[in-house]
C-alpha cells in the first residue's frame, strides 16, 4: 500500500498518527464529469462527451467504492457501452496490480502492470492515493474521474441518449433526502467501518465502532415499515449503503473488530440486506472470494498472517419478506 508523491510511488501505510490514531480519507483527485454533450459539469472540465466505447471502467471486486459502479454499470446496462478491467484482490507494496488470477481482466488501455501507472499516463507528476474506481477516456487519454459517488452519477443518466437502458436512481424530486441520508451513511457506516478498522488508538477505534452501530441501530428503525431508505422505491442511496452492509459479516465484523453485531443479527437491515441482493444482475457485482482474500492479506498492519478466515456462511438469497412493504405507503 503506499501512494503517488509527484509522479513516484512511496509505499506508505496511512498515516493516523497525525491524528490521534483516526483514519481520514483523503478527497479524490480527478473530478471531472461525463455529460451528455460533453458540456462542464459540477467540477472539472468539460469535454467528456458520453460515446459508446469511448470509456473505460477500473475497479476492484473487493471494494465497496467500486462496487457502487459496478452496480451501475451492469443495471444500466452499459456492459457492451463501457468496457470494463477487475485488479488483483491483493493489493501490495506497490498498490493494485494486474497480476493473474481468478476474476482479473487485464489492462487493454495501457498494458500497465500496477494501477498507479494508469495514474502516470493521466498525470505524470500525479501526487495522491492510487484508488480504484478509475473513470478513463479512450479519447482524450486521461482520467475523468476516480470519484465513485460522481461516477455512479454518471452512469445513472449520461449515457441513456447512447444505449444505457431506462433506470433512474436519482429521481429529482428526491436528491434533497438522498443526499442527506448519504451523508449520514457516508460518515457513519461507509467510512465508519474503515474508520474501525484503521483506527490505531483504543480511543479512536471506540469512537468509530460507537457510532457505527448507533447509526446501524438508527437505519434498523427507518427500516420497519419501509422498504427501502427513501421510501419504496430503490434509490442511490440503497446501492451506498448495499455494498458496504453486503461486506460486513464476511470482513468488517472480523477484519476491522466492528462486531457488536452482525448484519444478520438485525431482522430489517439483514431483510433489506437480502432483498437488494436478490434484484436482478447484484449478486454478478458481489464476489465475496476477492473480497475476503483483498481484506485480510493486503493490511499486513491489521492481519500480518495474511491468513483469511473460512467462514462466516451467508445465505444472502434466503427469502427477505419485504416485499409486502412496497404496497403499504407512496
Ligand atoms: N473516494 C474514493 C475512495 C476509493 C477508495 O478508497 N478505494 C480503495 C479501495 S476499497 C483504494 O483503492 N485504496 C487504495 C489506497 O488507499 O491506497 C471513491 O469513493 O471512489
Amino acid at each position: 500500500m503506499g501512494l503517488l508523491v509527484d509522479g513516484y510511488w512511496q509505499d506508505k501505510w496511512y498515516d493516523t498518527a497525525s491524528n490521534g490514531g483516526r483514519f481520514e480519507r483523503e478527497d479524490a483527485g480527478f473530478r471531472n464529469w461525463v455529460t451528455l454533450d460533453g458540456s462542464v459539469g459540477p467540477s472539472g472540465q468539460g469535454g467528456f462527451q458520453a460515446e459508446a466505447n469511448r470509456y473505460h471502467l477500473y475497479v476492484s471486486l473487493a471494494c465497496p467504492w467500486a462496487n457502487r459502479t459496478t452496480i451501475y454499470h451492469r443495471l444500466k446496462g452499459l456492459e457492451d457501452i463501457i468496457s470494463m478491467s477487475v485488479v488483483h484482490p491483493f493489493m501490495g507494496d506497490k498498490g493494485w496490480t494486474f497480476a493473474e488470477g481468478v476474476g482479473v481482466i487485464a489492462d487493454p488501455i495501457i498494458n500497465a502492470s500496477y494501477l498507479y501507472e494508469v495514474y502516470l499516463a493521466a498525470k505524470p507528476n500525479y501526487t495522491g492515493r492510487v484508488t480504484v474506481p478509475v473513470l478513463w477516456d479512450k479519447k482524450i487519454n486521461t482520467i475523468v474521474s476516480n470519484e465513485s459517488a460522481e461516477i455512479i452519477r454518471m452512469f445513472n443518466s449520461a449515457f441513456d441518449g447512447v444505449g444505457a437502458v431506462a433506470g433512474d436512481f436519482l429521481p429529482s424530486d428526491a436528491i434533497i433526502d438522498i443526499d442527506e441520508i448519504n451523508t449520514f451513511v457516508y460518515d457513519a457506516i461507509n467510512n465508519g467501518v474503515y474508520k474501525a478498522g484503521f483506527a490505531s488508538t483504543q480511543a479512536a477505534y471506540t469512537e468509530a465502532v460507537v457510532a457505527l452501530f448507533a447509526a446501524l441501530d438508527t437505519l434498523e428503525v427507518r427500516l420497519a415499515d419501509q422498504r427501502y431508505l427513501i421510501g419504496n422505491t430503490i434509490t442511490e442511496a440503497d446501492w451506498r449503503l448495499f455494498t458496504t452492509l453486503v461486506r460486513f459479516d464476511a470482513v468488517y465484523v472480523g477484519h476491522f473488530k466492528c462486531n457488536i453485531r452482525r448484519i444478520v443479527d438485525y431482522p430489517n437491515l439483514w431483510g433489506y440486506l437480502c432483498d437488494l441482493y436478490q434484484v436482478s444482475g447484484i449478486k454478478d457485482t458481489v464476489n465475496m472470494e476477492h473480497i475476503k482474500a483483498h481484506y485480510y492479506t493486503s493490511h499486513a498492519t491489521i492481519n500480518p498472517t495474511g491468513v483469511i478466515p473460512a467462514g462466516p456462511v451467508i445465505d444472502f438469497d434466503k427469502p427477505h419478506g419485504r416485499a409486502h412493504l412496497s404496497s403499504a405507503i407512496l
